[in-house]
């Protein structure tokens, strides 16, 4: 049996961890160096009804990339290179897909690991860390799994110990279709619910209506561009968006999350994708959010590196 090992033991890592081992699946964690000599207690999920899981897991480290069978990376957008560079001794032949939200990364993973199978998640679950090894599953969700490379075509068969512990896992041969349906959903909620610091029902009051309508109008211009032929509908997407919203209405966006705790947030793998693919469509509200997250990250640096 392939053993998964998870690199990003966050929120949403630990979570798909959680659910994997409780199907009787082989699981490891590749762990950050912050965690290096530090004691590993057992992983806590606590699952959607609430109850504790306890899962007992191996930590592993850069040293030990050899013997890594299958590599799912959990880490935001913005560690996914730095993370998969220290792993010097990954096998060629280990496949590698990438969870994260938000697009832009594809060709540098693409040129870095130019043998490994590679492939990409695009994943719904809800997952909430509340503290080291103390994790939430807030949500369940569907997942989509499809190939970034040829020879990450192979690899469809991960699907059936996916969907088994998932509830849901589908191939998909485009799976960028997946990742700029869910990009598009990311781009309205996320910078949104940062930048007036609301959770994602809130959006749905009158007062946000006009921001909502203008963001995903434009949001939904650029990405029907990016390939008109798989386009959905204005209304679909309308319609799409609005489920979301009501379906996770009581949770704060992982961007709202980010932002309230000064941290950095993947505004420029969402919000600054579609600023970079606009290709002269008018994005000004695109633009005025992404400059406003970006001033206050970086208030937030300046503000740490005195301190
Ligand atoms: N949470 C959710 O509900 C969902 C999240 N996603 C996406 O999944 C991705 C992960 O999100 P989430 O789990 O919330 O994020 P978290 O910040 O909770 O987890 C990311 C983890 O990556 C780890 N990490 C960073 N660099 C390295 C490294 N070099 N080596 C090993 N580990 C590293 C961090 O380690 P540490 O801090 O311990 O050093 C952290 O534990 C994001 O792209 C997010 O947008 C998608 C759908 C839902
Ligand atoms: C779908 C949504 C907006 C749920 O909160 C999400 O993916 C995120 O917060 O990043």
């Amino acid at each position: 049996m392939t053993e998964w090992t998870i690199l990003g033991a966050g929120a949403l890592g630990c979570v798909i961890a959680g659910q994997l081992h409780q199907t009787g699946e082989r699981v490891g964690f590749m762990l950050s160096e912050r965690h290096r000599g530090h004691f590993h207690p057992n992983l806590d999920l606590i699952t959607l009804s609430g109850r504790h899981q306890l899962i007992q897991s191996q930590p592993r480290f850069p040293e030990h990339a050899r013997k890594v069978e299958c590599l799912l990376v959990f880490t935001k957008a913005y560690h996914v290179l730095e993370a998969l560079q220290e792993l010097q001794h990954l096998p060629k032949s280990t496949p590698v897909i990438l969870f994260n939200n938000g697009m832009g990364l594809s060709e540098q993973v693409k040129a870095l690991l130019p043998d490994n199978p590679l492939l990409v998640g695009v994943c719904s679950h809800g997952a909430m860390k509340e503290q080291d090894w103390l994790v939430r599953h807030t949500g369940k969700g569907d997942t989509w799994l499809g190939p970034l490379n040829e020879a990450g075509k192979a690899w469809q068969h991960l699907i059936k110990p996916l969907a088994k512990a998932l509830n849901h896992c589908e191939w998909s041969d485009d799976i960028a279709l997946h990742q700029r349906r869910k990009l598009a959903v990311n781009a309205v909620i996320n910078p949104l619910t940062a930048q007036y610091n609301i959770s994602n029902g809130q959006l749905a009051e009158p007062r946000f209506k006009e921001a909502v309508e203008q963001l995903s109008d434009e949001v939904y211009q650029v990405i029907s561009n990016l390939d008109a032929s798989s386009a959905e509908s204005r209304e679909d997407f309308r319609r799409r968006l609005a489920q979301v919203i009501e379906l996770t209405a009581a949770n704060h966006s992982s961007m709202q999350q980010d932002v309230t705790h000064g941290r950095k947030s993947e505004i420029d793998y969402i919000t600054g994708y579609i600023l970079q693919h606009a290709e002269g469509i008018p994005v000004p509200v695109n633009q005025q959010l992404y400059d406003e997250i970006k001033n206050r990250e970086m208030h937030k640096t300046k503000l740490a590196a005195q301190n």
